[in-house]
């Protein structure tokens, strides 16, 4: 018989024993590094399992511990590059106190991630806010937690924004709270990584009718609404940076993100005459809960994601509160149909022919400058 086993499978056997008896509740000790299932219960084989997998993409450091696929432990932190150094977040409000008194704000998805850190920046500078998605306990959760900081209130509206009888009975509903929005952020979605071959037709269905109908559905009725009232309002879309490339397996997001960027582009031709803005930001790659555990569960990925951003860290939520903030504000009159990439510089390190060389070294380089001097004649 031929076992044709080499080191690295022999290796990948040997972890998938360890994952099994990790999953048992053990702790394993293997080349001096020790892991320790962070999962009790069903969860401990998915943990276990996911680390296997990461470790053979990319090696965890010594001592770091396997916290896949469980919503008890927090996510996996790669760290940034050298050259983050050059570039720290900052992270305080950048408009004046004030900017946003007397305006009321409505953010779709505004209880966690990004639409949280939008809903905190608006409050901190004088606005009401309404935020609505499905999971009225966590809206509510956040709500409390943003009045307690900045003594503005936040009212909590449960909707689903597929549905568009929801939608107008949500914005029933903030009628009567606080009247009709001066600043409308749509930010809800729902993504998740997948073969394209693997995608069920509800699965598809699922994504476009979240990111691209509840827009449409939110955005429409709104803007009626204000356009019978001749009142004036900031629109902005959170989409992301491949709604311009396109993007394998995340298929349905990039589909109906594009379609949000079409459909805000196209209203800001067609109802600027009503005293209505429409922008859009395209965030690059920002630690989340809802993103990166539908995006990147077992974490493979998330060091390779930073090496290819030229600032060399992952961005925070505060970075895109202040742009959303000057964006939705009095100082960006004059904007409207603007699209904003803020991505460290992602894409475009993505999209370079010639970017992979930043891996030459400069002997390297003193010999490929060789060569090509060399040549004579074509
Ligand atoms: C080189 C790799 C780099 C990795 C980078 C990682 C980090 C990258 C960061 C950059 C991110 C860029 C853009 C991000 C865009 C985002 O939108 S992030 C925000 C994500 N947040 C959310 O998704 C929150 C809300 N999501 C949800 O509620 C759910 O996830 C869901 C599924 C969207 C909706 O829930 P629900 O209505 O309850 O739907 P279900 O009934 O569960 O499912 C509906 C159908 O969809 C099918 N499905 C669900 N999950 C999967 C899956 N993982 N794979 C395949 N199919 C799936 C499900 O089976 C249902 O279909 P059927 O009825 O046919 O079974
Ligand atoms: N984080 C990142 O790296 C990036 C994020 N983005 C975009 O930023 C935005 C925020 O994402 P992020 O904060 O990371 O992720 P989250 O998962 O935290 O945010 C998504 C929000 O959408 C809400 N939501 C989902 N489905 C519905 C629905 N049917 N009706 C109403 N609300 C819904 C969720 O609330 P609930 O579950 O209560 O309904 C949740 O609050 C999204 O538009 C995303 O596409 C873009 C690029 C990168």
């Amino acid at each position: 018989m031929n076992f044709d086993l080499s080191h690295e499978k022999l290796f990948t056997y040997l972890l998938i024993l360890c994952s099994i008896i990790i999953s048992f509740g053990g702790v394993v000790r293997t080349h001096k590094t020790t892991y320790r299932a962070c999962a009790v219960g069903r969860l401990n084989m998915a943990a276990a399992a996911a680390v296997v997998f990461r470790r053979n993409l990319f090696p965890l450091k010594l001592g770091q511990k396997a916290c896949a696929l469980h919503s008890s432990c927090a996510l996996r932190d790669a760290d940034p590059l050298p050259q983050a150094s050059f570039f720290p977040p900052n992270d305080a409000t950048m408009l004046p106190p004030g900017s946003f008194s007397d305006k009321v704000a409505f953010v779709t998805g505004g209880g966690t991630g990004l639409g949280r850190a939008m809903t905190q920046g608006l409050s901190q500078l004088g606005a009401t806010c309404v935020i609505a998605s499905r999971k009225l306990e966590v809206l509510q959760k956040t709500a409390e937690e943003i009045t307690a900081q900045t003594g503005n209130k936040v009212f909590p509206v449960a909707c689903d924004v597929r549905d568009p009888a929801a939608v107008a009975q949500c914005l029933d509903q903030m009628e009567k709270l606080t009247g009709l929005p001066d600043v409308v952020i749509n930010n809800a979605a729902g993504n998740f990584v997948s073969p394209s071959e693997k995608l069920s037709p509800n699965g598809w269905k699922t994504i476009v009718d979240i990111v691209l109908n509840g827009t449409a559905f939110v955005t429409l009725e709104l803007g009626k609404r204000l356009i019978r009232q001749d009142k004036g309002a900031s629109f902005l879309a959170i989409t992301t940076i491949y709604a311009e490339s396109g993007s394998g397996f995340v298929v349905p997001s990039a589909s109906a993100k594009a379609g949000v960027e079409a459909l805000y582009k196209s209203l800001a031709a067609e109802w600027g005459r009503y005293g209505l803005r429409f922008n859009i930001i395209q965030p690059g790659p920002i630690r989340t809960k809802g993103a990166f555990s539908r995006l990147d569960p077992t974490g493979a990925f998330e060091k390779s994601m930073i090496g290819r951003i030229p600032v060399g860290r992952l961005g925070t939520p505060n970075e895109i509160k202040n742009l959303a903030l000057y964006m939705s504000s009095h100082y960006a009159t004059w904007m409207s149909g603007a699209v904003v990439r803020l991505d460290g510089g992602e894409y475009v390190s993505m999209a370079g022919e010639f970017n992979d060389l930043r891996k030459v070294s400069k002997q390297q380089w003193d010999l490929i400058e060789a060569m090509i001097r060399q040549t004579k004649g074509s």
